[in-house]
């Protein structure tokens, strides 16, 4: 097993934004979490990545238990995240911007810059190495995102809404650069709005709502489970769902 999540709960106060939720990641698995609006999936996030404490429960990574290790600590033993709002360093060029994720494996410039570029090519940002990281776009910069996190040569990458704001068009190319890591042999846990994404990356899912699991399987499973579709979208989308509205269209997605 990578990486498990035991009995996590995170509370703010009295309010457990997380309670009580387990998971286990096996290697080659696409982990996808998803939920209404405040579910709780970016706190579940983050407490496996690390940027949020957990109030309670434990996180293992290759059975080492990292609950209380720092994300740079996490990231060294080989998880990676991108982060919803990309963390752009903007008066650096995109290739240094990756260098920052390569400089965690090499402690030398010129080898650090070999890896990042490689890892520009593969993303097929190799032309774009010179520019300032400024002068990129949404697309640009979610993409640049995965690139510094890939270049910390990661056996789990968790993504983070790494297709919001993206057109129709760009989601598709993100798709398949996800699916391209995957077959490159890194292990994914992604947080998406976007059930396409879904539907077409996950292996499996993991649904919150108000803190709590509700419930797992595969896209289908998940996707057509009426706690799943009451959680999402109330009472009134049963009916629907009964007038022949496939659960994925209310969801807001299409079938694939
Ligand atoms: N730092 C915080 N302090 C207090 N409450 C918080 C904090 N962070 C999150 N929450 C609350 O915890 C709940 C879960 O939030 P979280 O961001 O994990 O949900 P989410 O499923 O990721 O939602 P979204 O899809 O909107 O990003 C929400 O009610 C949110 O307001």
């Amino acid at each position: 097993m990578l990486l498990e999540a035991r009995e996590i709960t995170k509370a703010f106060g009295s309010f457990k934004a997380v309670d009580a939720a387990s998971v286990t990641l096996e290697p080659g698995d696409i982990l996808g979490l998803i939920g209404p609006n405040g579910a709780g999936k970016s706190t579940f996030f983050n407490c496996l990545t690390g940027d949020l404490q957990t109030t309670s429960g434990q996180v293992l990574f290759e059975g080492h238990d990292i609950t209380r290790a720092t994300p740079e600590a996490r990231a060294r033993l080989g998880l990676a995240r991108t982060f919803q709002v990309p963390q752009t360093f903007e008066g650096m060029t995109v290739l240094e911007n990756v260098m920052i994720g390569a400089f965690l494996r090499s402690s030398h410039r010129a080898e650090a810059e070999s890896k990042a570029r490689a890892v520009l090519a593969r993303v097929g940002m190799e032309r774009l190495a010179d520019a300032p990281a400024r002068a990129l776009g949404t697309p640009g910069r979610k993409r640049l995102e995965i690139a510094r996190a890939l270049a910390t040569e990661p056996k789990v990458l968790l993504l983070d809404e790494a297709m919001a704001g993206l057109t129709l068009r760009e989601v598709q190319l993100a798709i398949d650069l996800v699916r391209d890591i995957h077959r490159s042999g890194v292990t994914l846990v992604i947080v998406e709005h976007i059930m396409e994404v879904i539907m077409s990356l996950a292996s499996r899912v993991m649904v919150f709502h108000q803190g709590r699991e509700i419930a797992r399987g595969n896209p289908r499973e998940v996707t057509s489970n009426p706690a799943v579709i009451a959680a999402y979208l109330g009472s009134r989308a049963a009916a629907k769902v009964a007038a022949g509205h496939t659960p994925i269209e209310l969801m807001g997605g299409s079938e694939t």
